[in-house]
């Protein structure tokens, strides 16, 4: 396909030099280009399809980046992004050094916000316009919200106080019906009963007449008479809470989106136009599963079949999976919960074979902790599956709901560690520091697949709050066995018995230390818990050698070599020690093997910090080491 008009458009200010007549043809070929170029790069498809029409016409309205757009969770952005001056870094997509797969102040001015987890756009909106208002400035503020980013707390605690500080908002509901996968709950509902009310199709059949006849002034007043009528008008919810609803419209259709959004334009104080888009519109392999088309590797443009992933070995998220329904065939009062990261976090056979103990709670983190609080304390068995980045919304819920009051629930917190492509919104890189502070959670992390299977039935069957940490991607290939047993709190296991050096290993990188023990004759610890840190095992070991390395995937600072550390001085134990870990950086978005390499935590890195350790001791007058 050739992109003449695209290529016409370096910025938004080429897009609103187009006559109107022109954007339905760059449309088109927007959406081309879009399939095409992720079709090489992979990354996330299905949202980008349903926002064309949508940011072209924002762009086309409104005078960006003057006017602040503001994309929730920002993986819908990729249009956003070719219309804004960065068509031709798209081969770099999600790659190291390359275009971001989410909006980032650092790589334009159009991205007026960094995003990547969800339902903090309109308080960043809010924020902004409060502040625009403050210094006097006249700019529209527009945040652009899908309707699963919409059921988190987050969104609504943001609606209610918009809608009582009266700053110009307009909040875009981009309703697709689908999360990743299909929305949930009650406000879900709730959106389907507008779309299928009489003002939906009135609206759609004189879209037109509606919106360009009637000036805005008399729309509203319109309304506000309705309103005063008690008219139940579905738009109710949002006008409770302050907002003038517009909607819902089409959000394919140009005509009716840019008719729309000038009127909007012209009035004040908080406003939500609600607009029904396809996810995946115009790729009809993303049509039809618009779940799968969601994140998706490189695939064939004309079949949509996507790249293999390498390797035959079942990724953690499978084995987990797999051991919950294991678990769950077994208790009828396990329930297995997750917030709106059904197939992220492997639970799909769970929810088919089990849909009485399943619960997708919505893009909900906090509520998912405290439901399962609230579980566990009448006797139920939670198992909540959750992304390390994404718990770190739920942190005062599991001390203040979960641990203080020690109750039974488990977290098999997945994606621990570096996730690739993502980037730094979504590297579990510090799980390890923000939990092993919290007393009485057991904590522990897999040096494998089989260990993930044993360590998640040891924390099952704890009475007390228990993590399992796991990172993203495939096990080792390693045999699992049939039978299930609980691990003896608190104990490493010594894996190799060496030389001088030893190195005390967490979970992931435990097959790289002992590759590294291998070369340099080292005693090698996979420690598996970091909390109760098995704290005799380290003085054991710290007695016996004359180095001591710890390596983790994880930030150093606050995390699992800072316990090994704390023990060390707590127990009066004096040796060279390396702490080897994500270092004091966000960590981007990059290939993650590679990254771990650049970072030293690969076998080669291992053995060099166990190198470099040697030497800059063996300089030092030993009275003066460490
Ligand atoms: C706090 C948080 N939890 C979970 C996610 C994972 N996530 C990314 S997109 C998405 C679904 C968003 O649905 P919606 O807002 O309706 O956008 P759509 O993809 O339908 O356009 C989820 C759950 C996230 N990014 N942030
Ligand atoms: C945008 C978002 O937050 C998710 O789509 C995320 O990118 C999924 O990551 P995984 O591919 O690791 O499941
Ligand atoms: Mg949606």
């Amino acid at each position: 396909m050739s992109y003449t008009l695209l290529e016409q458009i370096n910025d938004p200010q080429d897009l609103r030099a187009l006559p109107r007549r022109s954007l339905a043809a760059l449309a088109d070929e927007l959406r081309a280009f879009l399939i095409e170029s992720v079709s090489r790069t992979g990354g996330h498809l299905s949202a980008g399809l349903g926002t064309v029409e949508l940011t072209i016409a924002l762009h086309y309205v409104f005078n960006t980046p003057g006017d602040r757009l503001v994309w929730d969770v920002g993986h819908q952005s990729y249009p956003h992004k070719i219309l804004t001056g960065r068509r031709d870094r798209f081969p770099t997509l999600r790659r190291q050094g390359g275009l971001s797969g989410f909006p980032k102040r650092d790589e334009s001015p159009y991205d007026t916000f960094g995003v990547g987890h969800s339902s903090t756009s309109i308080s960043a909106a809010l924020g902004m316009a409060v502040a625009a208002q403050r210094a006097g400035i006249k700019r529209e503020v527009v945040a652009v919200i899908g309707d699963g980013a919409m059921t988190a707390g987050m969104a609504f605690e943001a609606l209610n106080n918009a809608g009582s500080l009266d700053a110009d908002l307009l909040v875009v509901l981009n309703d697709n019906e689908m999360s990743i996968s299909p929305n949930v709950g009650a406000f879900s509902s709730y959106l389907a009963k507008l779309l299928s009310s009489r003002l939906y199709n009135s609206v759609r059949q004189g879209a037109d007449r509606t919106l360009k006849i009637l000036p805005p002034i008399h729309e509203l007043a319109r309304r506000a008479e309705e309103h005063v009528k008690g008219m139940v008008t579905p738009g109710t919810l949002f006008e409770e809470l302050g907002f003038t609803y517009y909607g819902p419209i089409d959000g394919h259709d140009l005509d009716a989106l840019l008719a729309t959004l000038e009127n909007l334009k012209r009035i004040s104080g908080p406003r939500l136009l609600h607009v029904i888009t396809k996810k995946g519109k115009g790729y009809a392999p993303a049509e039809a599963d618009p779940c799968v088309y969601h994140g998706v590797t490189a695939f064939d443009l004309g079949t949509g079949k996507m790249e293999k992933k390498p390797g035959g070995a079942p990724s953690y998220t499978q084995v987990f999976g797999d051991w919950l329904c294991e678990m769950a065939a077994r208790d009828a009062q396990l329930v297995g919960i997750t917030p709106a990261m059904r197939e992220g976090s492997g639970m799909v056979a769970f929810s088919e074979r089990f849909p009485a103990q399943y619960f997708d709670v919505g893009i909900a983190e906090q509520h998912a902790l405290t439901f399962a609080a609230g579980l566990a304390a009448e006797g139920m068995r939670p198992v909540v599956a959750i992304y390390s980045t994404f718990l770190q919304r739920a942190y005062d819920q599991l001390v203040h709901d979960i641990a203080i009051q020690k109750l039974p629930v488990l977290l098999a917190v997945d994606r621990a560690g570096l996730v690739g492509a993502d980037g730094a919104t979504h590297q579990g890189s510090f799980d390890f520091s923000y939990l092993r502070c919290i007393p009485d959670l057991v904590i522990m992390a897999p040096k494998d697949e089989n260990e993930l299977r044993h360590m998640l039935y040891t924390g099952y069957r704890h009475d007390g709050p228990a993590v399992v940490r796991y990172p993203r991607g495939s096990g080792h290939g390693v045999a699992l066995d049939a039978e299930l047993r609980a691990l003896p709190l608190g104990r490493g296991e010594v894996l190799r018995r060496g030389r001088e050096t030893a190195i005390l290993a967490f979970g992931s990188r435990v097959a790289a230390a002992l590759a590294a023990g291998e070369v340099l004759d080292a005693t090698v610890v996979n420690m598996r818990f970091v909390k109760p840190l098995d704290e005799a095992l380290v003085q054991e070991i710290a007695e016996r050698h004359q180095f001591l390395i710890t390596v983790e995937e994880n930030a150093v600072a606050g995390g699992a070599g800072s316990a090994v550390a704390e023990c060390l001085a707590a127990r009066g134990c004096q040796l060279p020690l390396a702490l080897l870990g994500l270092p004091d950086h966000f960590v981007e978005q990059g290939d993650a093997a590679a990254q771990l390499a650049a970072l030293g935590l690969d076998r080669d890195g291992i053995v060099r910090a166990a190198q470099a350790l040697k030497q800059t001791h063996s300089l030092v007058p030993k009275n003066l080491a460490l």
